[in-house]
């Protein structure tokens, strides 16, 4: 029977919504040999979809990643399969389309996804074995006949070669009327079991094409692709049939050409990578991002050979492979930005030992590129402490003085860009809304120190001076506290007029209704309204008038929201603006948490005046509901 002959259908399911690239990233054992021991990663996992890379821009932070999900170093071949690739084998059968590759720099791990070893065998042997499961466990009675069917090619140096058939040209790649993709004279072997697929396929990996760079010994210098067809048609008239199609691709190493010493054959081959995967990034992100008009698959072989498998109704998964060492830093580093939905700088040492470093490596490093590193005294003070931590090399950002060539780092920054420039603008402004957020709140954290060491002085002088107010020293040291009090001293209406708490401060008003006193809630609005906006008749006595047990909850409420409320919980609370909200979160930062409601005062700004409003305010408010 000519099955060209009969009619196709629509997949089962298929519609026109492209469906997203799931991203998975395995990060791969620490491998680094003995003498390289001591540095320790430079990326580790935090959960389950988490990440972090220590920032190159400064030691002292890290970058966090996020990802649909994250395989850590200890997940084993069995984990990745089940999480990533077995969900979707079943669609296969069905009739629609999957794309499973594996993705990152040259020897963090990809074909030990994808292939492994016969002991921990990859995502390839146990994807085919259970291709075969699932077929067999079809229900004869359902009326289909199954057929599987394997290819394997490679695209080398963007060139289409069948490893099936050897010595073979470079073949076109076409597309029919109903969109598939298809290779003429693409050999394509019918197999009926594993064993049978394993007989094929060994010989034929063989065939790919290796080549050793300075990174790796066996690196892959092409991007092997298997292709595994099922067939499924009706045993009856119209004897309809339906074909679904499995990529597994095992891509070439993204390693950066000027780093790993390439040239002649192998800088061009370089070049053919590096536009192939630069391609499927813009894919992937035009996929994902929803916003593209017009997915750029035909901008390479490899993406025009996977675009009916690739978005669409496709399934697809990319597992992006990152090794943990220092000398993978910067493939790292591309490889995760190349797959990261979204990553944010956090504000916190990579290890315990970097806590106590202020270290600036790459400013650093520019500087002295830049100017001969000639600076004023602190400036070489700080330089001059930067070069002991280093020698002990307990500071990662030893380990970025290798990476901190001018070459480098300008490719890191060019990178960066790139970055942005395919991003969408969404992600771009979330990105500039963390750096502005971190640059707020650092500048708070700074003058709330400032604040504190001022109130320390205070503490002091008050030992010496019983009246500290008239202290000459004390008021010229105090200038902006200073200035803040006499503000403060003027009335502010804002201050006198309750307002009812807004969206996130509902906990704290559902508190207030479990006893609400009609009474007392009618006779504090008569105080709080007073006309002409002073707010001393009210400010002392209002709490005797409450319900002590139900004024502690509320009291313990607001104590939570000023502990663990997020920026806009702050806000939330009366009194509270941007600002204020900003140095909570910053002494928070310092400090831990407040013990009681009256170390509010602590806080710069917050003066024993302001803080009795701002009780009375948020207590009265949320009674007032
Ligand atoms: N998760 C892992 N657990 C144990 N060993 C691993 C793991 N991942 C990779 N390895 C080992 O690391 C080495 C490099 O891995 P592999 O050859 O798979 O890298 P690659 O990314 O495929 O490189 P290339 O681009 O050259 O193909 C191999 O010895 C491999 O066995």
């Amino acid at each position: 029977m000519h099955f060209s002959q009969l009619r196709r259908v629509a997949p089962d399911g298929a519609n026109k919504k492209t469906s997203r690239v799931r991203v998975a990233v395995r990060l791969r054992p620490y491998m680094g040999k003995q003498d390289e021991k001591d540095e320790g990663p430079c990326v580790r996992g935090l959960d389950s979809q988490n990440l972090e890379i220590i920032n190159w821009r400064n030691a002292m932070e890290t970058v966090k990643y996020h990802f649909d999900v994250f395989h850590g170093e200890q997940t084993t071949q069995q984990e990745v399969f089940l999480s990533s690739v077995k969900p979707i084998l079943p669609h296969i059968l069905g009739g629609q389309n999957a794309s499973v590759f594996a993705y990152g720099p040259t020897g963090a791990g990809k074909t030990h996804t994808m292939l492994g070893s016969s002991e921990q065998p990859g995502v390839i042997p146990r994807a085919v074995r259970e291709v075969f499961n699932l077929v067999k466990a079809k229900d004869e009675e359902e009326g289909w006949d199954y057929s599987i069917g394997m290819s394997y090619l490679e695209i080398y140096n963007e060139k289409v070669l069948d490893l099936l058939s050897p010595g073979s040209q470079d073949l076109p790649i076409r597309e029919d009327k109903d969109k598939n993709i298809l290779i003429p004279g693409l050999t394509h072997t019918t197999i009926s079991s594993f064993s049978d697929f394993d007989k094929h396929f060994i010989p034929a990996s063989l065939n790919r094409t290796t080549a050793s760079t300075k990174l790796n010994h066996r690196s892959s210098r092409s991007h092997a692709i298997l292709l595994i067809k099922v067939v499924r048609t009706l045993h009856a008239f119209p004897y309809r049939q339906q074909t679904g199609k499995l990529y597994l691709v095992d891509l070439a190493g993204s390693e950066d050409n000027r780093r790993t010493g390439n040239k002649g054959i192998r800088l061009k081959e370089s070049g053919a990578i590096n536009l192939s995967l630069f391609t499927l990034s813009k894919v992937v992100d035009s996929l994902n991002s929803g916003t593209a008009i017009r997915v750029p698959y035909r901008d390479s072989k490899l993406t025009r050979l996977l675009q009916d498998s690739l978005g669409g109704s496709a399934h697809s998964v990319m597992i992006t492979n990152i090794a943990p060492e220092y000398k993978y830093y910067f493939d790292t580093f591309s490889a995760l930005n190349f797959a990261a939905k979204s990553k944010l700088i956090v504000n916190k040492p990579f290890t315990q030992e970097t806590v106590a470093v202020p270290v600036l490596p790459v400013k650093r490093a520019r500087e002295n590129h830049e100017v001969g590193g000639s600076g004023t005294e602190p400036h070489k003070k700080k330089q001059k402490e930067e070069k002991k931590i280093e020698e002990d090399g307990s500071s990662p950002s030893a380990h970025f003085d290798r990476l901190a060539e001018p070459s480098v780092m300008d490719r890191l920054i060019a990178l960066e860009k790139l970055m942005m420039s395919c991003q969408d603008k969404n992600r771009l402004d979330m990105l500039k809304d963390v750096a502005q957020s971190r640059k707020e709140i650092q500048e708070l954290k700074e003058r709330q120190r400032e604040f504190e060491s001022k109130a320390l002085l205070l503490s002091r002088l008050a030992g010496d001076k019983v009246n500290v107010k008239q202290d000459p020293v004390f008021k010229n040291s105090t200038a902006p506290l200073q200035r803040k009090q006499t503000s403060a001293t003027k009335p502010n209406k804002q201050q006198a007029v309750v307002q009812p708490l807004q969206v996130s401060s509902q906990p704290l008003q559902q508190l207030a209704n479990i006893k609400p006193s009609v009474c007392i809630k009618k006779k504090l609005s008569d105080h709080i309204e007073l006309p002409d906006g002073k707010e001393n008749a009210v400010e002392s006595g209002w709490e005797s008038q409450l319900n002590t047990s139900l004024l502690e909850q509320l009291r313990q409420k607001i104590l939570q929201i000023l502990n663990t409320g997020s920026l806009k919980e702050l806000k939330g609370l009366q009194q509270i603006g941007d600002k204020k909200a900003k140095l909570i979160l910053g002494w928070r930062e310092i400090n831990g948490h407040f013990t009681k409601l009256e170390d509010l005062v602590k806080v710069e700004g917050m003066t024993d005046k302001r803080f009795s409003s701002f009780m009375k305010a948020n207590i009265l408010s949320a009674m007032g509901k």
